[in-house]
């Protein structure tokens, strides 16, 4: 039988883990000691550990950086890593360039320019810890940013306000090792490898102190800690770090979408405490003291570690807000909120003051209070994008109520109001149909004081009744605020009959992961490739298995061998005409059919007949 190694560049499989670089394996020929057919090993993938490191929290620091940038300009050389792989592939369709972002944070020379940055403060404050200095933003940089914001329309900051794309993968399990117990006066002590620790978790939870996506812009990958490998004396690995991904109340988890279309909602997270499991760990790979059975009391084999799982997430931020403001710019709206709470947004007398949305708590009589969020203003011709207050009109989605404020000193009301009501309908028909109150502002002007009452004539017309305030002066806030609220109370005793809705499931998405690592071995596809005389064996539990063999010990081939045969794979091949010299590929692994002497008969199981193998799990 021919032992020559294959070389083979690119993972074959396109289901296969990206980031598994072809050139940190070693290619390893080993040959089957076993009679059974598919035998000589051509590509093996040892994982490589590169990421062993425990991560808690935020961390694209260390490795992830640095290769990122040497990789770049060697695109197309197979020579790549993790992340120059991850990020530039998904990256197109979400309208974000994290790659670039990143890659401009790794060249910062840590020059910050204060003045330039101020709105960057904001980001730095919400961070748990930023360790690596990458943060800032250098010099260099700059010019590419501000032709991106020419790109957009909207500066970086506020686009990055309320959406992220994240990258998250749970901790691999540890690999079990394969000992045995040696003592002076214990002869034949047995096998002692003990167990992989489990591979660390990835948790998304609500930290109530933040109050935007902002944090995502520097940091957006995030791995759990890999669990330690078995040892001697039946030690087991410790259990890899979780990885906690703090998101602010209210944050919309997607999977990442392709082509521009949003991928399934995985998750809303709403309330401080929210917390859900997101990627389980995987496996710790058993050492060779859980192989011990009757038949065989000498097992030379142990499992690698099962690999965490990864994936791309869309965050999106929507405001938990009870009322949002709304209106033109300049209009009053922040002015009303930093009077009717301790918030303290911008106020200036020009429009688009108001960049990101504010948020005031409102405190009322028996301990109740509302959360009210001041947006930025609204222009004619918002929803085909205009001004910058479209932007953040989704925010309102879960208001209960509206609090329109008009600027009763611009040159004619009437219409500023009906141009924002037509915003708010060509934004969303469910928006427009949220209970809302008008309220004419600035009374203390002349100019506005005058159009007061025409205005308020035309809106009782419609049956509408408007509000009048002075914010500044703080004439008529508390009333307005007043009625807003007993509509916040209304709708929520409105919503008290309705019937319950099923209590959150935080852990569906580690649910279907979970099913996915139960899939059974013996379900699998065989499709052949005439041209190269390949067979592909796809099945989750194979490759799975495939994936935790461990080749450098000498059962291991056996048991593959002996798992082959067993869910039927060895079988289907033969009869579907596998010849002498076929490549066969599961998962990460291609492997040369040879046809045994001995094809036929009984003689088949020859090898591993004799062995029962504890369990696959
Ligand atoms: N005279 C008078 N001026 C007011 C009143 N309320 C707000 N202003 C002024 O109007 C200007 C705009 O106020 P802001 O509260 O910043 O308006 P805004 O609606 O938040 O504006 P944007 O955030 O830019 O959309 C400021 O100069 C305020 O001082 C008022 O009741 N009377
Ligand atoms: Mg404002």
């Amino acid at each position: 039988r021919s032992n020559k190694p294959r070389k083979q560049l690119a993972p074959k499989n396109p289901n296969a883990k990206k980031f598994n670089s072809i050139t940190t394996r070693r290619p390893q020929s080993l040959s089957s000691v076993s009679g059974g057919q598919a035998t000589t090993y051509t590509r093996l993938p040892p994982r490589d550990d590169a990421f062993s490191d425990s991560i808690t929290e935020i961390k694209l620091s260390d490795m992830a950086i640095p290769t990122l940038h040497q990789n770049k300009p060697s695109s197309g050389s197979i020579d790549k890593i993790e992340d120059d792989v991850a990020s530039s592939s998904d990256e197109e369709d979400s309208g974000f360039d994290y790659g670039k972002f990143e890659l401009f944070e790794i060249n910062s020379d840590d020059e910050i320019d204060a003045d330039e940055y101020e709105e960057d403060e904001l980001v730095f404050e919400n961070k748990g810890e930023d360790e690596s200095g990458f943060e800032h933003k250098g010099e260099e940089q700059e010019g590419e940013e501000d032709e991106r914001e020419k790109e957009k329309g909207v500066p970086a900051v506020m686009r990055c306000f309320d959406r992220a794309k994240i990258y998250v993968r749970s901790g691999d399990g540890g690999n079990g090792v394969v000992a045995f117990r040696r003592e002076k006066f214990v002869p034949l002590g047995g096998p002692s490898g003990g167990d992989g620790g489990r591979g660390g978790n990835v948790y998304l939870e609500v930290d109530s102190s933040m109050n935007s996506l902002l944090p995502f812009r520097n940091s957006i990958h995030f791995r759990a800690g890999r669990g330690s490998h078995g040892q001697g004396s039946k030690m087991h690995g410790a259990k890899g770090e979780d990885a906690v991904v703090k998101v602010p109340p209210g944050t919309v988890v997607r999977a990442a979408g392709k082509d521009g279309v949003p991928g399934d909602i995985l998750l809303e997270l709403l309330h401080p405490g929210d917390r859900a499991l997101l990627l389980p760990g995987g496996r710790g790979g058993r050492g060779n003291a859980s192989f011990k059975s009757g038949a065989n009391k000498v097992p030379r084999i142990a499992e690698d570690g099962e690999e965490g799982p990864e994936m791309w997430l869309e965050l999106e931020l929507k405001l938990v807000a009870d009322i949002g403001i709304v209106g033109a710019p300049n209009a009053g709206k922040s002015t009303f909120l930093s009077v009717i709470s301790a918030a303290q947004p911008n106020i200036a007398n020009y429009p688009f003051t108001t960049l990101l949305p504010n948020l005031g708590v409102v405190s009322f009589d028996y301990d109740s209070s509302i959360v009210v969020a001041d947006l930025p203003g609204l222009l004619e011709g918002a929803h085909r994008g205009f001004g910058l207050g479209h932007e953040f009109l989704r925010h309102t989605e879960r208001c209960s109520a509206l609090v329109h404020i008009v600027d009763g000193s611009s040159q004619q009301p009437d219409y500023e109001f009906d141009a924002v009501r037509l915003e708010i309908e060509m934004f969303s028909p469910e928006l427009s149909e949220k209970p809302f109150i008008v309220a004419f502002n600035k009374m203390d002007l002349p100019e506005a004081f005058e159009k007061w009452e025409s205005f308020q004539e035309n809106l009782r017309s419609r049956g509408i009744e408007p509000f009048c305030i002075s914010a500044i002066n703080r004439e008529g806030t508390r009333e307005l605020i007043n009625a807003a609220y007993e509509l916040v109370r209304q709708r929520i005793e409105d919503a008290k009959e309705e019937i319950w809705r099923d209590p959150i499931q935080f852990s569906h998405v580690a649910e279907m992961v979970k099913k996915q690592r139960t899939a059974p071995i013996n379900e699998f596809e065989i499709t052949h490739d005439n041209t190269s005389d390949t067979w592909h064996i796809e099945g989750a539990g194979l490759q799975r298995f495939v994936q935790m063999t461990n080749w450098k010990y000498m059962d291991s081939d056996r048991r593959f061998q002996h798992v082959l045969e067993a869910c039927g794979v060895n079988k289907t091949l033969i009869k579907r005409g596998v010849k002498e010299g076929d490549t066969v590929i599961i998962g990460e692994m291609e492997m040369v059919w040879h046809d045994s002497p001995t094809n036929s008969g009984p003689n088949r199981k020859l090898s591993t007949g004799s062995v029962k193998w504890a369990d696959w799990k």
